[in-house]
């Protein structure tokens, strides 16, 4: 078809094609499990998101500010991959509407929470402003993060640091950042 006759598609979300999508999940209050399945659900609800493969959800020691807790309630974490048509910032608009919705309250940086929804990559985007940043800035330093997302992806690399496996090995040899 030449470029003339192409018909005008008017794409209400984003134009251009899906990108692959990373979001990492956490939750160390309540009942973590049914909480987790719960965002799942609510992920896989979002208009222009398709969510292909979850982790299993792994328990981790809770990592605050001060370094790792045993004294706080530990976290199970897990990974989503999919893809996703929507613009960056109108997927972070939807995950925290999620995290309201199932009752997060935002009280201490690395705080106890029910649910925690990060962004970990979109497409190979890079970019930081006000709201957002990605891919997401800690997620190379996580094991909680690449141990789930190696499980479904193994092949994984995370934009501008390198594969997913390389990265989490350096970590369980404290070789890492
Ligand atoms: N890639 C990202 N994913 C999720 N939130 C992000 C991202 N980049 C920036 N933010 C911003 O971070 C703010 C705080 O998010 P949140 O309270 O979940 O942080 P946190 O989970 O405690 O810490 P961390 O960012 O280290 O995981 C959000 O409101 C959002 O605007
Ligand atoms: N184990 C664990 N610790 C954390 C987590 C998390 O998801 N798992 N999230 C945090 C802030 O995003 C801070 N600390």
């Amino acid at each position: 078809m030449s470029p003339i006759a192409r018909p005008i598609v008017h794409d209400p979300i984003r134009r251009g094609g899906p990108e692959r999508l990373v979001l990492a999940l956490g939750s160390n209050l309540g009942d973590r499990h049914a909480v987790l399945g719960a965002a799942v659900e609510r992920i896989r609800a979002i208009p222009g998101v398709f969510v292909r493969a979850v982790s299993p959800f792994v328990e981790s020691v809770a990592v605050r500010t001060t370094g790792p807790d045993t004294d706080a309630p530990p976290y199970l974490n897990g990974v989503l991959v999919g893809h996703t048509y929507l613009e960056p910032h109108r997927l972070l608009d939807a995950t925290v509407a999620i995290e309201d919705e199932l009752g997060r309250v935002r009280t201490e940086r690395w705080g106890d929470r029910t649910i925690d929804i990060d962004v970990i990559e979109v497409g190979s985007r890079r970019l930081a402003d006000a709201r957002l940043t990605l891919p997401h800035p800690r997620a190379a330093e996580r094991s909680f993060v690449l141990g789930p997302w190696l499980a479904v992806e193994p092949d994984a690399r995370l934009t501008g640091a390198g594969p997913v496996a390389e990265l989490l090995a350096r970590l369980e040899t404290g070789t890492g950042a």
